[in-house]
């Protein structure tokens, strides 16, 4: 069988987990936007070389760097009309790829200086989501994050579990991890889970194995954003042979999915390059591995191009590329028979078509 092309995996029916609303904005739209709000900071008002200044920017080796850019992008997505925009239009940018479920992620509490409250910021972002899958053969769940530099992860615990059933789908803690581990948060961890609601960390990026250990045993994760440093913990000897320690162990163990985001990991020196990237290692040894994106714009990347770089390094074939992707729906916050039918309906029956012409 010969390797999957872009073209082909473009065509493959793919689930995304990790995406930042805020990290994939068209840059045309953040110059129009940036335009009729008379912010004058961004870097470049050609749309070329906008994207060129994100993704140099974010090439920086530094996950604190990294975080930086989001200034610009934040800064224009403060009106009501702006995060209905940039909401539908990732849904459209997401089902031209050829995503068919997708968790999107952003920070309410960032959206709110221009004037508007938590509950206006999630229900224009539902309706931008709402707008843009119409139609498209893509369903879209928001997931509501809170920073952990700052103190309002209860307050968006609670945003989360008021609009469970009306387009979001769970809760996530970003922003720079070294010196801001997750069990500050155990207030709105422990809340969530007296709720029954469902939650994932960004944990094992910018920091270690403890932030990991926290996430999981201390906070109750039910997946990890990221969680590259789980092969700290893993010892692979000369002839190959893998040695997990215990967390490692536990982690696969359990089925705790990881939110991998390769070309993200290279730009915040997560991993070295994509041919030395733990995904390839964590594949192997079946950790339950998905594919994302974390910023299609500071990566200009897109799950379709996520994939084909892994393609290339690691030579996967239409099997792995199908496993990632039912790994995905598996570990999705939506119910287990939604999820069941989205594989059976539309998943299985995507990749049995692409292989068959292959
Ligand atoms: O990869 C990431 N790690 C930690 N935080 C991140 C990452 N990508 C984006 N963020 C932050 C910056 C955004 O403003 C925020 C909400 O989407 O989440
Ligand atoms: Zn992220």
């Amino acid at each position: 069988m010969t390797q999957p092309t872009l073209e082909q995996i473009r065509q493959a029916p793919k689930v995304l987990l990790h995406d930042h609303l805020d990290g994939g904005l068209r840059t045309e739209t953040i110059i129009d936007l940036a335009r009729e709000s008379g912010y004058d900071k961004l870097p470049s008002t050609d749309p070329a070389a906008l994207a060129r200044w994100f993704q140099e920017a974010s090439d920086s080796g530094s996950l604190e760097r990294y975080l930086e850019t989001f200034e610009h992008t934040v800064a224009v997505m403060q009106t009501r009309d702006a995060l209905v925009r940039c909401a539908a239009e990732c849904a459209e940018d997401l089902a031209a790829d050829g995503v068919v479920y997708a968790e999107v992620r952003y920070a309410p509490e960032l959206h709110i200086s221009g004037g508007l409250s938590l509950d206006e910021v999630v229900t224009a972002v539902n309706e931008g989501f709402r707008l843009g899958s119409e139609g498209r053969g893509i369903r879209v769940g928001a997931l509501l994050t809170a920073m952990r530099h700052q103190a309002r992860s209860m307050e968006i615990a609670e945003l989360a579990v008021r609009y469970r059933d009306v387009g979001v789908v769970g809760f996530d803690i970003a922003g720079a991890e070294a010196g801001f581990p997750p069990t500050r948060h155990l207030d709105a961890f422990e809340y969530l889970q007296r709720e029954n609601a469902h939650f994932t960390i960004h944990a094992g990026e910018g920091f270690g194995l403890p932030s990991i250990w926290q996430a999981i045993q201390w906070c109750g994760a039910d997946r990890l954003g990221h969680g590259v440093r789980i092969i700290d913990d893993i010892a692979v000897a000369g002839d190959g042979e893998a040695k997990l320690g215990r967390l490692a162990a536990y982690v696969r163990d359990k089925r705790i999915p990881l939110e991998m985001a390769p070309t993200s990991n290279l730009q915040t020196g997560a991993a070295p390059s994509i041919e030395r990237h733990p995904i390839g290692l964590l594949r192997r040894l079946h950790f339950r591995v998905t594919v994302n994106t974390d910023n299609r714009l500071m990566s200009a990347t897109s799950v379709s191009l996520e994939f084909h770089k892994l393609v290339e390094a690691f030579d996967y074939d239409w099997d792995d590329l199908q496993w990632f992707t039912i790994n995905a729906m598996k570990s999705a916050f939506i119910p287990f028979d939604e999820r069941l039918a989205l594989i059976n309906g539309v998943i299985k029956p995507g990749f049995a078509q692409l292989k068959w012409r292959a």
